[in-house]
């Protein structure tokens, strides 16, 4: 089974560093549609109507419509872990199923540390045998600059707990190109990401113009740091840029490659999951107003997509509210 699932893991790596590096040159640059970056500002409103909530529906049906009437709460706080991973599996099946009706396709953002725990139930009965994993598109909102089997890598740990147990497409998993500097792979990963918006597998956002990601799965550091956009950095200001980089991340390994907040907050749907007793001061600021006048904002308060943004907390990480 080992060697299998390492055999796997090598013919999967092999696929995605050859996922095109250099895509065809576009017709026009995306990068320079007029942007309309939003003041960071942090929100709990939802918009008045879920997009695309009414649409919603379960045709496999293991999963009761009425059940979708949760999705409007902002803030999910569960007793344990299983019962957080079981909402999060049932609420991520749940927009597969919708945009892979709407759209024919399901693009999803993964984060790194301990999201990929939570993500467990997914690759259990029912999800792992109803949703139609053929549609998916995986990406990353940051990665380490390592190579894809480094222990380090936001990849491996994806692929040993979660891809590796799932028929998604090789084809569909946007890993970095793990040959390039820090720099290089924003860049290509850029351009990945813009050859996807041209071919319609990613969304683009009609009032930003930054591309819109079906679902983001974000985590968040007790320092309040999502993606790898880190407290008092100058990148939490990069309003041009899709992909960016950093040298000096204060969470090693200390070389990243980053979504920048307006990727961030163009999306349809962001889940917040952010479980644990470290992160109850990080929540707490963001949720429960901890900071004083003159604290900075963390970056997880930047967190305000144009969708819905959902919060999956246990009673730990919720314990300061
Ligand atoms: O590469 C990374 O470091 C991760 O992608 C990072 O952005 C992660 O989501 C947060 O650091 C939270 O991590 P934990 O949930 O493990 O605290």
């Amino acid at each position: 089974m080992a060697s299998a699932s390492l055999s796997l893991f090598s013919t999967l790596s092999k696929l995605s560093s050859s996922l095109p590096t250099s895509p065809p040159k576009l017709s026009f640059p995306l990068h320079s549609l007029s942007v309309k970056f939003n003041p960071p500002a942090f929100s709990l409103s939802f918009p008045p109507i879920f997009p695309g909530l009414s649409r919603l529906h379960s045709p496999k049906n293991h999963r009761p419509l009425a059940s979708l009437t949760d999705m409007a709460s902002d803030k999910r706080v569960f007793d344990s872990g299983d019962d957080l991973a079981v909402s999060l599996a049932k609420y991520t099946a749940d927009l597969s199923d919708h945009f892979a009706n709407k759209r024919g396709a399901f693009t999803v953002v993964l984060s790194g540390g301990s999201l990929i725990k939570c993500l467990r139930k997914l690759v259990e009965p029912p999800y792992v045998d109803s949703i139609d994993w053929s549609k998916w598109h995986v990406f990353w909102v940051d990665e380490r600059v390592v190579p894809k089997d480094h222990v380090d890598s936001n990849y491996k740990l994806a692929y040993d707990g979660f891809l590796s147990q799932v028929p998604i497409l090789p084809g569909h998993v946007y890993a970095i190109n793990d040959a390039l500097s820090a720099e290089g792979a924003a860049e290509d990963y850029e351009t990945c990401l813009k050859h996807l918006v041209n071919t319609k597998v990613v969304d683009v956002s009609a009032a930003s113009g930054f591309p819109k990601f079906d679902l983001m799965l974000l985590g968040m550091g007790p320092d309040g740091h999502v993606a790898s956009l880190f407290p008092g950095h100058p990148l939490l200001n990069e309003n041009q840029k899709w992909v960016t980089f950093v040298k000096d991340s204060p969470k090693p390994p200390p070389e990243r490659i980053t979504f920048t907040f307006p990727v961030i907050n163009s999306s349809a749907y962001i889940a917040l999951v952010a479980p644990g007793a470290s992160k109850a001061d990080a929540v707490y600021t963001a949720l429960g107003g901890g900071s004083s006048q003159n604290a900075e904002t963390l970056p997880v308060q930047r967190v305000a997509p144009e969708g819905v943004l959902t919060w999956f907390l246990d009673k730990d990480a919720a314990s300061k509210l």
